[in-house]
């Protein structure tokens, strides 16, 4: 691991530099990250305020001419937005099947780099393109890391069919009892004030999993998620990272899966 501030990330007044925000650290990750991109690669665009600072680096570095022939690969309907305002050419995985690189956010990186993601909903595409790439970097703010999976006390998503939604979402909580597992409908709050629940790029729901213990074997546990009817995709994202990019107060931090 190595761990340097480089100065041109940083806000332009040195005096910010005790004082950055978690939003700096955020788009100090992901301008490094976008170092790993070079002219002619197809790239996956992730989703969140992190990977947003990604997507609009590299439109800036397409302007200026020092990236060239981009086709982007975006992982939400609201990339997909952002990328298009911002001039960046892009496809999918019907007509690109293989992607150089992804650069992404996540909500939780365990010691193994695996991930918790899909806070925004947005895990199903996100997985599919990440799944897709052969380069696959995470960028975060230090708050990100956790020793295990569920451990920072947001949940781990899963993405379910609406129908019989409290049924998927009953058998998602039984099967994580022994963890002290509570299962969510995630919900989104109208303007009136009233409750619906909250509908993916993807026209499915989303369940939470709340853990109070370790869940134990990830692999096992994300083959039972899996099984399950109604189950369309979880947010643990296994063995997919390669590259882990860590912006901090000390500096940034650079973790290769196989390095
Ligand atoms: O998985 C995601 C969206 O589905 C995001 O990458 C994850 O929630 C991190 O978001 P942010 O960068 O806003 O903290």
């Amino acid at each position: 691991m190595g761990s340097t501030f480089d100065p041109l990330l940083t806000p332009a007044d040195d005096s910010a530099a005790v004082t950055l925000t978690q939003d700096d650290l955020k788009r100090i990750a992901a301008y490094k990250a976008v170092e790993y991109v070079e002219s002619g690669m197809v790239v996956g665009l992730g989703t969140g305020s992190t990977a947003k600072h990604a997507v609009s680096r590299i439109s800036e570095l397409l302007r200026e001419g020092k990236l060239r022939d981009i086709i982007g690969i975006p992982t939400s309907t609201t990339t997909h937005v952002q990328a298009i305002s911002l001039g960046i050419p892009l496809s999918d995985l019907d007509s690109h099947p293989v992607v150089d690189l992804s650069i992404d956010g996540a909500d939780e990186v365990d010691p193994a780099l695996n991930l918790v993601k899909g806070r925004g909903g947005s895990l199903l595409r996100e997985k599919m393109v990440e799944g897709a790439s052969k380069k696959f970097v995470v960028i975060v703010d230090e708050s990100k890391l956790v020793k295990h999976i569920g451990g920072s006390g947001l949940a781990v998503p899963v993405e379910v069919v609406p129908f019989c939604c409290n049924f998927t979402r009953g058998k998602l909580e039984e099967l994580f009892r022994g963890a002290g597992c509570k299962a969510k409908l995630r919900v989104k709050v109208g303007s009136g004030g009233g409750e619906t629940a909250a509908v993916t790029d993807n026209g499915n729901y989303v369940v939470d999993l709340y853990l109070e213990r370790d869940i134990g074997d990830l692999d096992a546990a994300s083959e039972a998620i899996l099984r399950l009817p109604g189950v369309v995709e979880h947010g643990m994202f296994l063995g997919m990272a390669t590259t882990l990019i860590v912006a901090g107060k000390f500096g940034v931090t650079v973790k290769d899966r196989f390095g």
